[in-house]
């Protein structure tokens, strides 16, 4: 689903925030990724939404080799990707269903469409009945959930997250992961950037952590957990 290989970015200006990075996140898996503040976390992400392109190596999205995709055809793969933020980027004067609805209307869904995928999205999140709500209205949980629910109505293959619980005390933290993992077991892939060690130990899945811009093995995550005494 996606391939990263000998993948390095340096942003104009010289900095350096990836070097050859290597990683696979095969289809239908749900991985962490995670790592100090300026690891290069956000930047992996963008590389893989095409927000920024790699200044060497290859990213391979889906099948496609990023760096063969025209600007014109960037808008067709984002649609594959649902795309979860830390402070979920809501359009807060419009109401829950517009919200949620966006991405139905950018692609031309009929309204019969957008109203049943909308009600189904909004099912799924737990938010079933707050279509006409302002999301000014919702709770700092509800509202993630609500941007959970726009990621998610068109059904992508991928899901990306960046810090999705930063703003959630743990109970809430582990709801949203709870319910990435029923979208992971329907089949889709998820990726999940976060600093929340306490979170990524309370779940099983494989985490990829980056120390300055590079990818650490499974040899070198051994020699750091032995260096903090085992943890
Ligand atoms: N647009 C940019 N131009 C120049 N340098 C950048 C740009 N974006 C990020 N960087 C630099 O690249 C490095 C990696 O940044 P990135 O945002 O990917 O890290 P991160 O792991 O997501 O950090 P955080 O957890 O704090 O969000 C940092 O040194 C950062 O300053």
């Amino acid at each position: 689903m996606i391939q990263f290989e000998q993948v390095s970015k340096i942003y104009p200006g010289g900095q350096k925030a990836l070097t050859e990075v290597n990683f696979h996140l095969k289809q239908g898996e749900m991985a962490f990724l995670t790592g100090h503040s300026g690891a290069g976390k956000s930047t992996l992400l963008k590389l893989i939404t095409v927000i920024e392109r790699a200044s060497a190596g290859r990213v391979v999205i889906n099948g496609h080799d990023i760096a063969k995709i025209k600007a014109a055809h960037v808008p067709y793969l984002r649609r594959n990707i649902g795309m979860i933020f830390q402070n979920h980027h809501l359009l807060m004067d419009k109401s829950v269903f517009d919200n949620v609805a966006l991405p139905l209307v950018i692609e031309g869904f009929s309204h019969g469409e957008i109203r049943k995928r909308v009600a189904g999205a909004l099912d799924m999140v737990g938010l079933y009945g707050k279509e006409r709500h302002s999301p000014v209205m919702l709770s700092g949980g509800e509202q993630q959930r609500v941007g959970i629910a726009r990621a998610i109505v068109n059904k992508p293959p991928l899901l990306l997250a960046d810090e999705p619980t930063g703003n959630l005390d743990p109970k809430l933290s582990m709801d949203i992961l709870r319910l990435f993992e029923t979208f992971n077991d329907a089949g889709t892939s998820v990726l999940i950037a976060t600093h929340d060690l306490g979170l990524i130990a309370r779940m099983k899945y494989r985490t990829l952590t980056l120390k300055q811009g590079r990818m650490l093995g499974a040899q070198e995550l051994d020699s750091v957990h032995a260096a903090l005494g085992g943890e």
